[in-house]
């Protein structure tokens, strides 16, 4: 827990094992929260900067949490020398590369974290941070003993083929690596499928195509055939594409290497188009998907408005997390009502959406709905039951936009007796399928140079994302224990009812409550909204969460 920086205790350095000198956090106190700070199970092996007593690490994989003065939190990422202490260092090659060996401070400092939270207040704690990545000066692979492997896991995702791509060009034109596999088919391909040797020439102009050229899967996750394999092939960094299953699937995996004592680095690159892994600002797709999706919305608008009582229904995805809707609602104002999981609605009597539909087509002649793919479920649950599981375990969910599209159909034509043209469409596939478009390729290039400088500087069990601008080597835990969502008591999702003129639906109990639950529970999802707004009201305590269970 973060300690108040008044207690007198010795003054620590902070040891990061891949630069050559000595961090200087004040008063940090380096432990992890499963070994007291006294304990010094596994901190008696020597380093080459000789700061072998300055730190204690444990031998179990928990966080790594470094606290300092003014409640800053350091929530650190393992490290191969937590477990294979006498790895040899190497100057970092980039050092002498022309390209990169000119950039002033073009080598993070041992130092630098990245806040968590930007906007606080004068007496409010410093609070969580994380690693800057980044390029260090040391590195604990040598170029030709470096064997990678990337793998594309979960669903689609504009810029997946840009990723593998950049990861491919990086660890080659960077650090001179020239064994790169792909692994086809998702987790199951490390142990079922053929492998794919990448070079820049073979991924040249992967990135404008959509999909991932090495395939993926979902299921398939045997962590002792997975590990098996990377033992045998002599893999010794392993890049995982994916969302917050496939995160979870490189947490276990990346226990299992440590368990065996591997020197393999395990980085993670977090892909999701639903926008839905926490703590990192937003994920790589997610800006292509909603300029794709005004295509669709500009379609259903067209439509709609040139029909008398014209409703046009798009659906966009978003199991949990709406943020693709929002943001393409936002983004298109042709929108008149906007639904979202996190948004409970209903249909029927005064407040509801057949009573919003009915002023809109009197008053406009016409109605827009976009509505994201996860909203509704207790709705549609109600009316049609289903529990179906993919083969990771997801819910697969029923076609709400059918149904609400059936649904409105039935209460206008048959109850109200109203003349109505309604038109369905569902561009969720074709959004996924598109390729990366501009700002989301040059997102890809930073998280591929993350991971990578990550990799090579011996960080393992981390994933890489951006952090109210700065790039970070966040713990696995930490994007794995819950979703991002929509914050709808936040100020961008009443920037969105003001621009729709939708109904809230909520009536002011349920606002109080969800406001009461957004402080109790989800602190940190406002930290990590878009548009960078933080309430640091509601995050004060920063306290580190243990998220080894
Ligand atoms: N808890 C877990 N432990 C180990 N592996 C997991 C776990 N959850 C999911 N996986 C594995 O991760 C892979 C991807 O998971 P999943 O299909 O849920 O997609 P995802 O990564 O969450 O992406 P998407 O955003 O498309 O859903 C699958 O191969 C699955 O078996
Ligand atoms: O049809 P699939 O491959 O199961 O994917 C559907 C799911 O994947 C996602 O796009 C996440 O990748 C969700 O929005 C959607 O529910
Ligand atoms: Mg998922």
């Amino acid at each position: 827990m973060a300690s108040s920086a008044s207690i007198s205790r010795p003054r620590f350095r902070c040891f990061d094992p891949t630069n050559s000198y000595p961090a200087t956090l004040d008063h940090p106190r380096y432990f992890s929260s499963a070994v007291s700070p006294s304990s010094s199970s596994s901190s008696s092996s020597p380093r080459e900067n000789g700061f072998r007593d300055t730190m204690e690490i444990s031998n179990n994989s928990v966080p790594k949490i470094v606290t300092g003065e003014g409640g800053y939190v350091l929530e650190d990422v393992p490290h191969l020398v937590d477990y294979l202490p006498d790895l040899p260092t190497y100057p970092n090659p980039l050092q002498v590369n022309p390209s990169y060996s000119v950039v002033k401070q073009y080598f993070v400092n041992a130092d630098d974290t990245v806040a968590q939270k930007i906007v606080v207040h004068k007496d409010s704690p410093r609070g969580t941070h994380f690693r800057r990545s980044g390029p260090r000066q040391k590195v604990y692979f040598e170029s030709d003993e470096v064997h990678a492997c990337i793998v594309t896991c979960g669903g689609l995702c504009p810029g997946l083929n840009t990723v593998i791509r950049e990861l491919v060009c990086g660890l080659n034109h960077m650090y001179h690596v020239k064994r790169i596999l792909g692994i086809e088919g998702g987790y199951r391909g490390f142990y079922a499928r053929n492998t794919i040797p990448l070079t820049p020439k073979v991924v040249n102009d992967i990135h404008k195509r959509g999909g991932t050229i090495l395939g993926t899967s979902r299921g398939g996750h045997d962590t002792s055939k997975i590990v098996d394999s990377i033992q045998d092939r002599g893999i010794n960094q392993v890049y995982v594409i994916g969302g917050d299953g496939t995160q979870k699937g490189a947490a276990v995996i990346f226990e299992e290497i440590r368990r065996r004592g591997l020197k393999v680095a395990v980085a993670g690159i977090p892909k999701t188009i639903d926008n839905d892994i926490p703590v990192i600002d937003k994920s790589f797709g997610f800006d292509s998907a909603v300029e794709e999706a005004q295509r669709a919305i500009n379609a259903a608008h067209v439509e709609a408005e040139s029909v008398e009582n014209g409703i046009g229904v798009v659906k966009l995805m978003g199991r949990y997390s709406g943020f693709i809707a929002m943001y393409a609602t936002l983004a298109s104002r042709d929108v008149d009502c906007c639904l979202i999981p996190e948004s409970p609605f209903y249909l029927e009597g005064p407040g509801g959406l057949y009573e919003y539909i009915e002023k809109r087509l009197k008053e406009d002649g016409h109605i827009v709905i976009v509505i994201a793919e996860g909203a509704g479920e207790v709705l549609i649950s109600e009316s049609l039951p289903k529990d179906e599981q993919d083969a990771s375990g997801n819910k697969v969910l029923q076609d709400v936009g059918l149904w609400l599209s059936e649904n409105i159909k039935d209460h206008f034509s048959k109850r109200r007796k109203m003349n109505i043209t309604l038109k369905y469409i569902d561009p969720t596939y074709m959004i996924r399928a598109i390729p990366g478009n501009a700002s989301d390729n040059v997102y890809c290039t930073l998280l591929a140079h993350s991971a990578i400088h990550g990799a090579m500087a011996g960080y393992t069990g981390f994933t890489v994302g951006p952090v109210n601008g700065r790039h970070a080597y966040i713990p696995f835990c930490r994007v794995t224990e819950r979703q991002n969502k929509v914050v709808i008591t936040d100020r961008m999702w009443a920037r969105l009812l003001s621009s729709t003129n939708q109904p809230s639906f909520l009536d002011p109990k349920v606002v109080a409550k969800k406001v009461a639950e957004t402080k109790e529970e989800d602190t940190e999802a406002e930290a990590q909204l878009l548009d960078g707004e933080n309430h640091i009201e509601a995050t004060a305590a920063a306290d580190p969460k243990d998220c080894s269970g």
